[in-house]
């Protein structure tokens, strides 16, 4: 196999900035300190004062250097990074002389942390861990990522894994000693127990109302309601900017508008729809069809009234669901009619009562998301992986239930095993690996 690449990228933020860290892992590290460093090779781990010079011996920048010597550094392999003044200028000059030797390059988005995954650093979830800490933007984000970076999901998955093995073996035991001695339920029960209490954890697992890919991704608020209720006008009010067309004819709304806040300490996606209405305009109908998508994709529903419009009561039984909060808005243009029960009375045009609305908002995604507490799955790989799994297990228990053969059942267990082994990235892994990494930003 030909030698490795050695890789070298920014690795801190864009320039203009006060420091631009520059990181080179790979085999070629200790020549290029020797050769561009007027220090030569730093001490390991020892942070020292350096001029840095190009191939033509001209200064590039003076900065601290540090080396960290694989296989202890976060990649596995020797690694250098260089402090040097954040500028574009100088960024470029030490770029373009690094990478003017053969077999230096720059790195591809996540590749240092990749090959510290290939060197058994880190596993695949503690990977993704590393990629979600640079993206949190909230402090339970952070939280999250923090803990699936410290092997939070690894554990849970090890121990399952673990468990599983163990239950692997006893039915290969059973497959080598058929029948020997004792009935048969004496060697399925105590595997069928095993497996069954597998099978809850990770049904318990997967009931966990999605809490983890949310807090990474956002939670989800549909705004519905009848055309013209004020929807629109609703949606810029929460969102603090013109995002959605309103006009006074009905049906301005076409497509979802969705609008980012952070509300509650977390990520919140408040989506406008078509008003709901029956129609015989394709592109109309088009949008009532998303909408109601919408509704259904959504952790909160806000469906919107209009206080004035004469079947508000109809209205309000007509579309509902039990978890939405009723919001009767255009309050400025009269009473809320009797009959009608809101939870909220707001005047979206001029603002009154819109704060009580997104302080219940960010209460009902708070609470929402505390109902599941360190949950297993962050991401929907977790979830399509956790959920074959799940219904490979399935299928071993009915078939040493049934007693169709231990075989079987063995086969199904390796293959929940081959399943929960590619969440954390000890097998079959090639195809998702390049997914998962791309996701990451150079440098990292
Ligand atoms: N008086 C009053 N008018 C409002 C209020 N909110 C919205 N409107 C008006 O109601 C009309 C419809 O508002 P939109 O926000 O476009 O309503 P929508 O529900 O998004 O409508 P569609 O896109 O047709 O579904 C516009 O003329 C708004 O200015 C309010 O609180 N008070």
């Amino acid at each position: 196999m030909s030698e490795r690449d050695t890789i070298c990228a920014l690795a801190s933020g864009a320039p203009p900035a006060a420091i631009a860290i520059l990181r080179l892992s790979g085999p070629h590290v200790r020549a290029l300190a020797e050769r561009h460093l007027a220090s030569g090779l730093p001490a390991a781990r020892h942070a020292s004062l350096t001029d840095m010079t190009d191939n033509d011996g001209a200064l590039i920048d003076r900065g601290l250097a540090l080396f960290m010597p694989g296989p202890g550094s976060y990649t596995g392999e020797d690694t250098l990074e260089l402090y040097l003044h954040g500028g574009a200028a100088v960024i470029a000059h030490a770029l373009d002389t690094l990478t003017a030797h053969e077999g230096v390059r720059m790195a591809e988005p996540g590749e240092y942390t990749r090959r510290a995954f290939e060197a058994g650093k880190l596993d695949l979830t503690e990977a993704e861990g590393v990629a979600d800490i640079i993206e949190a933007e909230t402090v339970a984000q952070k939280a999250q990522a923090l803990r699936q970076l410290g092997g939070g999901l690894s554990q849970t998955y090890d121990q399952w894994r673990a468990e599983l093995t163990g239950v692997l073996a006893l039915v290969e035991v059973a497959i080598d000693f058929p029948d020997e001695g004792d009935a048969p339920q004496d060697t399925t029960a105590p595997i069928l127990a095993k497996l069954g209490r597998l099978i809850g954890e990770i049904e318990t697992a997967l009931g966990d109302r999605g809490i983890g890919e949310r807090i990474r991704d956002g939670f989800r608020v549909a705004i519905i309601g009848a055309p013209n209720a004020g929807k629109s006008t609703l949606l810029n009010r929460l969102a603090r900017r013109e995002a959605a067309i309103v006009t006074a004819k009905a049906g301005t709304t076409r497509d979802v508008i969705e609008v980012r806040r952070v509300l509650g300490g977390h990520v919140v996606w408040i989506a406008d729809t078509a008003g709901l209405r029956v129609t015989e305009d394709e592109i109309e109908a088009e949008g009532v069809r998303r909408a109601e998508v919408a509704a259904r994709e959504a952790d909160l529903r806000l469906f919107v009234l209009d206080a004035s419009a004469p079947d508000i009561g109809h209205l309000s039984t007509d579309y509902r669901l039990d978890t939405d909060l009723v919001v009767v808005n255009k309050s400025d243009l009269g009473a809320v009619p009797d009959g009608v029960s809101a939870d909220h009375v707001i005047s979206a045009r001029d603002g009154s009562g819109v704060d009580a609305l997104e302080q219940a908002i960010a209460r009902f995604v708070d609470q929402y998301a505390a109902s599941v507490e360190a949950p297993v799955i962050t991401r929907q790989r977790h979830r399509e992986r956790l959920t074959q799994g799940l219904s490979s297990l399935k299928a071993a228990r009915d078939a040493l239930e049934q007693d169709v053969g231990a075989e079987l059942a063995a086969e199904d267990i390796r293959m929940a095993l081959r399943q929960l082994g590619s969440i954390i990235g000890v097998v079959g892994v090639e195809d998702v690996l390049g997914a998962v990494f791309s996701e990451f930003c150079i440098g990292k």
